[in-house]
């Protein structure tokens, strides 16, 4: 279980993340949406101690995530793993490698400078790309697959944590509706069959709609909007979005992703893109 109290983030005089309390069980799938500013990645990064908050707690389970330093730390940010919506993967190096990486807070600082995986090490890489439908790929040079296949080895990087939280800070934000619906299905997946919390930001209102069991709408630092994807009526779009939110139609707040049941399943979706 994860709870924040009175989280507060700022910078200057500014506060980009005002007196924010949730709490999240575990297994739940989060999706966290506002316009451009609102606080989304401050509130994301807060979580895994990429930024720290300038008062209040987050707790996870016993501990108190705010207060932790050196190894126990990185076992923290070893257990959230973070994705990026620019991926985040080191370009020149192998998929496989790539993926590996996530495995590099379990290990000693010894083992990381011989760079040597183990065999169940690699073996456990090889499910973790076959499971995301990209195995085939896994010698090639990271940057030289499509922005969705490289959102996937991001997702297997962050699988090999074995992670109790995955937060994506807007992961499909570069990516088409073909390669957006992959990759959030996958995210979904992993959320249903592994039970891990998965929390991410979204740009675009159906994609939590469709995906998120619960929604999280930010405004000017605040939550203005904590419910179920059903009771997001257009008041409450209005007070996530602003006066302007009338004047968007779905498609704009939209990358179109359809209803699962009307588009092809992800196993074909794999090798199509
Ligand atoms: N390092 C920083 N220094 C100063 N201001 C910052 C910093 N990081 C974020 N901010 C400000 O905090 C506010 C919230 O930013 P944040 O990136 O969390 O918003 P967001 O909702 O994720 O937006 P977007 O959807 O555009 O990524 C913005 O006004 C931003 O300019």
């Amino acid at each position: 279980m994860l709870k924040l109290e009175n989280v507060t983030r700022r910078f200057g005089g500014y506060a980009a993340v005002n007196n924010v309390t949730i709490t999240v069980p575990k297994g739940q799938m989060v999706g966290v949406i506002g316009r451009s500013g609102a606080g989304k990645s401050t509130l994301l990064r807060m979580l895994n101690r990429l930024i720290d908050p300038s008062s209040g707690s987050v707790r996870f389970d016993q501990t108190e995530i705010t207060e932790l330093r050196g190894a126990a730390l990185r076992n923290w940010q070893r257990d959230c793993a973070m994705i990026f919506q620019q991926f985040n993967l080191v370009p020149r190096l192998n998929v496989l490698t790539n993926v590996l990486l996530g495995r590099l807070n379990y290990r000693s600082t010894l083992l990381n400078l011989t760079g040597s995986f183990s065999k169940e090490e690699r073996a456990m890489a090889i499910s973790a790309l076959e499971r995301l439908g990209i195995a085939q790929t896994a010698l090639q040079s990271a940057g030289t697959l499509s922005g969705g296949q490289q959102q996937r080895v991001a997702i297997a990087r962050a699988l090999m944590q074995q992670p109790k939280m995955i937060l994506a800070d807007e992961p499909i934000a570069s990516l088409d509706p073909l390669n957006a619906k992959v990759v959030m299905d996958s995210l979904h997946n992993i959320n249903q069959e592994e039970g891990i919390t998965v929390i991410t930001n979204l740009h675009t209102l159906d994609t939590a709609r469709h995906y998120c069991e619960r929604v999280i709408g930010m405004a000017a630092g605040e939550v203005v909007f904590d419910g179920p994807a059903e009771n997001l009526t257009s008041e409450a779009v209005r007070m996530i979005y602003g006066a302007a939110a009338e004047e968007l139609s779905e498609d704009i707040t939209s990358t179109s992703i359809k209803d699962k049941a009307s588009t092809p399943s992800v196993g074909s979706l794999q090798h199509a893109v």
